[in-house]
């Protein structure tokens, strides 16, 4: 099995580590096989592949696509670390308003369902490949701002962040209807 699955504090969200095969030429990973992730319960399928380049101190985020297209992402790290956030945006989930962060190297990926904000601080330069289930929409791309004090998410004060994400309101000024 290429692929083992854990659960974390926030049920559907889930970290997965991945199979390496390392030989004398280097080494060998599977990201995604669709029949796998359908039996481990990821049942989504993927529509879209992302890839961005991020310095270190860079923080991309908190970041979500409105209905009716909202993006699952299944995020994994080419080279580098990052820690990656997931904060859960479902009125009706138990965890509504929580968070689950992991850090992230080559080697491990986190699911995050759709419904929920996603972003991730750069621990150095780091290539980030990721999995949209649905398409990007730029009319329903959305955020929440990385300092939202109702989040409960500290982040260091060197960070880089782009003007738009600067710009990101608070949850409680958003209407999200996840
Ligand atoms: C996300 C996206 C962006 N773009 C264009 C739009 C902008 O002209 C440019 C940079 O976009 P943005 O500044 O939104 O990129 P990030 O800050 O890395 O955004 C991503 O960061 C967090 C961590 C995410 O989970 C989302 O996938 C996404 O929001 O790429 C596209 O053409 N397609 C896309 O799917």
């Amino acid at each position: 099995m290429p692929f083992e699955i854990q659960n974390t504090e926030i049920e559907d969200v889930k970290l997965i580590k991945i199979k390496k095969f390392d030989d004398e030429r280097g080494f060998f990973e599977e990201l995604y096989r669709n029949n796998v992730f359908h039996e481990l319960g990821i049942k989504n399928n993927f529509n879209q592949v992302n890839l961005s380049y991020s310095k270190k101190n860079v923080f991309r985020g908190f970041h979500f696509q409105r209905n009716p297209k909202p993006q699952g992402k299944l995020v994994t790290v080419i080279s580098g670390r990052i820690i990656d956030y997931a904060i859960d945006l479902r009125r009706r989930s138990v965890y509504y308003k929580k968070h689950v962060c992991y850090e992230l190297e080559n080697g491990r990926m986190l699911f995050i369902p759709e419904g929920f904000a996603h972003g991730f601080l750069a621990l150095e330069d780091s290539y980030v490949l990721y999995l949209a289930t649905n398409e990007f929409d730029i009319k329903l791309d959305s955020g929440v701002i990385y300092n939202d004090d109702e989040l409960n998410i500290k982040l260091p004060d060197n960070i880089t962040i782009s003007e738009k994400d600067r710009s990101l309101k608070k949850l409680n000024e958003l209407d999200i209807d996840f």
